[in-house]
């Protein structure tokens, strides 16, 4: 199977803190990747660099055949990302939304009608493109910002914390969604996770960031098997001697308090 993401020794400096500390994987092509890690791991800062945002102090990121440094326009083509922070015009509708990234995209003008009926009916939300966005629930926000990053037909979708914030039901939902993009359309997904049992419902392939540095990887059954433990969630408390949840018990939202203080070991 071919990969269609690799990583090579990506180190990001700010200036004498290192937060990513060359870290290498490779992501196969049609499979459901996720990167987990403690607050202040690095995943952020990592997310950023794949998707170009932030520019790395060394290392190598090849998306799509595309070195995501050097062919910046050909790798920004080649993926879409969906962040934990709504980033939709509440005051137009769904379908005034996507012509807006449509054309930010470039998407030519002709396809553009068919690609974002295509893009809201996987998500389920054609029946409602004329609302307004500030009418719609969190999870229909979630979805449509999922079907805005696939308008101009991505290779990979980054997903950072797709599902942050929202009631189990509309989780659920959801990553049936992300489940069928992915089975039935063969788009690769590479997504973060504060929820376990996500990731260990949907994962392909699993790394674990921390402290910068990746410290397991591979498939559910190796790094149970490799941590003799039953469980993702029972391996990563045993790798990095925290949990990945929000510890002041508020859903979705994420405790910063950790924060990169190197507290390995409080729970
Ligand atoms: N612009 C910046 N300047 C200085 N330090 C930074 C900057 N951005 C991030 N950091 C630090 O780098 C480390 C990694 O941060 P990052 O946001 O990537 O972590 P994360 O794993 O995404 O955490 P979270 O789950 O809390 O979002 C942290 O210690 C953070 O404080």
């Amino acid at each position: 199977m071919q990969n269609i993401l690799t990583v090579k020794s990506l180190t990001k400096k700010f200036e004498d803190f290192t937060a990513v500390k060359g870290i290498s994987f490779d992501v196969k092509t049609g499979s459901i990747f996720a990167f987990l890690g403690p607050n202040g791991a690095g995943k952020s800062t990592t997310i950023k660099m794949l998707t170009t945002v932030l520019k790395p102090t060394s290392g190598e990121i090849w998306i799509n055949g595309f070195n995501a440094l050097k062919e910046q326009d050909n790798a920004r083509a080649s993926f879409g990302i969906v962040f934990q922070d709504h980033s939709l015009d509440e005051e137009l509708t769904a379908y005034e939304n996507m012509v807006y990234h449509s054309v930010i995209y470039k998407v030519p003008r002709k396809e553009r009608e068919n690609r974002i009926r295509q893009a809201l009916e996987i998500v389920g939300l054609w029946d409602r493109r004329k609302d307004f966005v500030k009418k719609y629930s969190g999870g229909m926000k979630r979805r449509l910002e999922i079907a805005r990053a696939l308008v101009h037909y991505p290779k990979i979708l980054f997903l950072d914390e797709p599902t942050v914030g929202l009631d189990p039901q509309t989780r659920k939902s959801i990553w049936t969604h992300i489940k069928n993009l992915n089975e039935e359309r063969g788009m690769t997904i590479f997504l973060t996770t504060h929820y376990m049992d996500e990731a260990e419902e949907v994962a392909d392939e699993i790394a674990i960031i921390d402290h910068g540095k990746i410290i397991e990887s591979g498939t559910l059954e190796k790094i149970k098997t490799n941590n003799e433990t039953e469980s993702l969630e029972e391996a990563f408390l045993k790798l990095t001697g925290r949990d990945i949840r929000d510890e002041n018990g508020s859903a979705g939202s994420k405790t910063r308090f950790m924060r990169g203080k190197g507290r390995r070991g409080r729970i």
